[in-house]
């Protein structure tokens, strides 16, 4: 068997065409999306994110606007900021690009953040909402995941999903989604006892794990579906995810590659969200 590559990268220019048509639409209604991104300091990837979040907005017809703040930045200054943007009409989504520096509490500046405006989907009322099963902003990267599965129409309903991760980013909120989803879902992380005994009966297994090509074909199931949440970066300067891609597809039905795979899903599925606060603080039905 050698897997249907499920690519991330494809299917976000397929929703991007979408999106643009809807914003064009809201245009004529006089209603001009607008996310607005705030990075602190001058790390690298972080930047290049946020780039991509710009460039993907330009795409799809969204205004945006980044604020660089220095890496010196007191908390209350940040604080003061995100203040200020909930209080602008013009602005629908608020992002602080993730991770900031130690000195600050990352927490309170995501509770700090317009629950109306995250669409990041990271506030804790926006997770009750998510965990609630009511409609609102779902993390962007959880959501990629489930709208690559819907593209592929996997089942999700009954199946048994494993979730190796436990991170409120991505592990918790994918998990809590395929539970919304009918799945039935069990969660490792690194303190899961023979870790094998889990994966090897998952007919879903997402990794969000962070070290190279850990799982290999052993830990899978003929036939699964296998997402790669994993983004790291080798010596050599690859790219490569937490799943080693080449004996997995051999054993996998579905599988999402690095990059290109759950990577770019992260910044349309912000493209979406960004569109429904949109929508919704204009009073449109988002
Ligand atoms: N406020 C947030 N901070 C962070 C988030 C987030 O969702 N909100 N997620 C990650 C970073 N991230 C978006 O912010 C992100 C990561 C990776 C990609 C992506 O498209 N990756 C490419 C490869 C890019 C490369 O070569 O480096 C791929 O997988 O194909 C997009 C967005 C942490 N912070």
């Amino acid at each position: 068997m050698s897997a249907e590559i499920i690519n991330g990268k494809n299917l976000s220019l397929a929703l991007k065409e979408e999106m643009k048509k809807e914003v064009d639409a809201l245009k004529i209604d006089g209603i001009h999306p607008q996310l607005t991104v705030i990075l602190v300091g001058d790390h690298p990837a972080s930047r290049s994110y946020v780039n991509g979040k710009e460039k993907a907005c330009g795409e799809t017809g969204i205004g945006s606007h980044i604020i660089e703040l220095p890496k010196t930045v007191s908390e209350s200054d940040l604080l003061k900021e995100i203040h200020r943007l909930n209080d602008d009409a013009n602005v629908h989504g608020i992002l602080v690009q993730l991770p900031l520096p130690f000195h600050i509490n990352e927490q309170k500046v995501i509770e700090t953040i317009s629950p109306e405006k995250d669409v990041d989907g990271f506030h804790p009322i926006n997770i009750g909402r998510m965990m609630t099963g009511m409609d609102t902003y779902l993390s962007c990267t959880p959501y990629g995941i489930i709208t690559m599965l819907r593209s592929k129409n996997i089942s999700i309903a009954g199946k048994h999903a494993v979730v190796i991760g436990r991170s409120n980013i991505v592990g918790k909120p994918v998990a809590q989604l395929l539970i919304n989803e009918n799945a039935t879902v069990t969660t490792c992380h690194s303190k899961t006892e023979n870790l094998k005994q889990f994966t090897r009966i998952a007919d879903i297994l997402v990794v969000a794990v962070g070290k190279a090509n850990i799982i290999d074909a052993s830990y899978v199931k003929e036939g699964a579906t296998v997402i790669d949440v994993g983004m790291n970066r080798l010596e050599n300067g690859k790219l490569t995810g937490d799943v080693d891609f080449d004996s997995v597809q051999e054993k996998a039905s579905f599988i999402t590659p690095v990059p290109r795979g759950v990577g770019p899903m992260t910044i349309t599925m912000l493209l979406k969200n960004t569109i429904k606060a949109a929508r919704r603080l204009e009073n449109r039905e988002g």
